[in-house]
Parts: structure tokens; C-alpha cells; sequence
């Protein structure tokens, strides 16, 4: 089984076409305000529409409460909510429960304590997201570009399926593969020009990297399939 990609964060037309045209597998679109890479509920509406049947559509939030939750579910019908904030394994349960869609959660990684945490989520979300922590006193829990120590993965049960973020792009994307065996590989400022701004040609190139990536035969890496939890 081949690596899933997802691109998060995307706005434009333009982008996101490349990103569909290249073959990505899930679009991201950002409902936190105080991201470069927000979008109005309208603007992610159209761009859902014009990606559906094509790749699966992704609704970022952090820590929003019922009622911007379903605001976004009525209109954009995402396939995915994607939790990025400190929501607890129940609050997860809870939306996914609530609102009947597929729910990734994503957790921060920056020590050993954080891999602890991790399996809790497994048992209530559909899908995991391992990115990096955010630095001390950034504005935004993702999309923040920096990477964590791909080793502390080591530490997590060989079948608990996961994607990974944080900080990549298309020169390190080949070295987090060969470190980890996550079941896709999601990416936002990797694939900008500048913040919010989304480009083309490196969404191409990182997609490229990740379709092109061979484990050598000493890594006898696998690729854990998807947890579904009931
Ligand atoms: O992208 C954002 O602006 C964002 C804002 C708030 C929460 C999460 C966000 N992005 C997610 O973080 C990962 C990693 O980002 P990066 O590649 O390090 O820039 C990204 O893929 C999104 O899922």
C-alpha cells in the first residue's frame, strides 16, 4: 500500500488544482482565524466542491465548539473533520459520534510523554495525525513548519496506524519515510512560497518526493493499515 498525501491549507483555485492534478489524496482547508491560511465556510465550500470525487475533503479546527462545527459540516460536507487543537479523547468521541463523519485528530510530539498520550486517541479517533509540537509562543497549534525528532516514533506500537506533519517538504519528506512508517504524510508551510501562499511547484515536487520514495531492503519497513475504531 502506497503512502496517502494530504496538503493542507489550500485557497486558491490554482493550488488547489495542482495539488489535485499531481495527485494528492486529501485537501485541507483552515477554519482557525488566526491562521495566514484561513478560509471563509463560502470560500472552502466552492473549493470543496471543485475537489470532490477527486480527493477527500478535510475540515481543519481547533477547538470549536458545536455550533462552528456544524456551520461547517452543513455547508463545505467535508469527509473529514481534523481536530487540531487540545480537544480530549471524549470531546473526540463526542464529535465524531455527533456529527457522523470520519474524525482525525492531530497531537503534538516533542518528547516521550507526548508518544504516551497517543494511544488513547487511537481508540476514539478514525485517523491520527503525529505533528510536531508548537514552538513556545506561536499563534497556532500547526502550520507552524518545524519538524520533531522522527526516533520518538520507535516507541509506538508497530500496528497503531498514523499520519505524519510537521515541517515537511520535499528535501526532508524522503528521510521521515525512511525514519517512520506512517500511513500518509501531510504538509502545509513545506509547499508555500510564503506564509499562506501556496505553491504550485513545490506541491508538485512534494508529492513527487513522496510517490518516488523506495524503503531500502535493510529498512523492511510496513505501513500499518488503518485503525478504525467502532
Ligand atoms: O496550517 C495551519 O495554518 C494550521 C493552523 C492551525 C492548526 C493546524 C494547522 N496546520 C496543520 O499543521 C500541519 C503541519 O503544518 P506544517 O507542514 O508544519 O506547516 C499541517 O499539515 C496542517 O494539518
Amino acid at each position: 500500500m502506497s503512502v496517502i498525501v494530504k496538503i493542507c491549507g489550500l485557497s486558491t483555485e490554482e493550488t488547489l488544482d495542482a495539488a489535485l492534478d499531481a495527485g494528492v489524496d486529501m485537501v485541507g482547508f483552515v477554519f482557525f482565524p488566526k491562521s495566514p491560511r484561513a478560509v471563509s465556510i463560502e470560500r472552502a465550500a466552492a473549493l470543496a466542491a471543485r475537489a470532490r470525487g477527486r480527493a477527500e475533503i478535510v475540515a481543519l479546527t481547533v477547538d470549536m465548539d458545536d455550533a462552528g462545527l456544524a456551520a461547517i459540516v452543513d455547508t463545505v460536507k467535508p469527509d473529514w473533520l481534523q481536530l487540531h487543537g487540545g480537544e480530549s479523547v471524549a470531546r473526540v468521541a463526542e464529535i465524531r459520534q455527533r456529527f457522523g463523519l470520519k474524525v482525525m485528530k492531530a497531537l503534538g510530539i516533542r518528547s516521550a510523554e507526548d508518544i504516551a498520550g497517543v494511544p488513547a486517541y487511537a481508540e476514539v479517533a478514525d485517523r491520527l495525525l503525529l505533528d510536531a509540537k508548537p514552538p513556545k509562543g506561536a499563534a497556532h497549534p500547526g502550520g507552524n513548519g518545524v519538524t520533531f525528532d522522527w526516533h520518538l516514533l520507535d516507541a509506538l506500537d508497530p500496528g497503531l496506524s498514523y499520519m505524519l506533519s510537521g515541517g515537511l517538504d520535499a528535501d526532508n519528506v524522503a528521510e521521515a519515510l525512511a525514519l517512520t512508517r506512517p500511513f500518509g504524510i501531510d504538509a502545509s508551510s513545506g509547499v508555500e512560497s510564503a506564509p499562506g501562499i501556496k505553491d504550485p511547484a513545490r506541491i508538485r515536487a512534494f508529492i513527487a518526493a513522496i510517490r518516488g520514495f523506495r524503503p531500502t531492503a535493510d529498512q523492511g519497513r510496513t505501513i500499518a493499515g488503518e485503525r478504525i475504531s467502532s
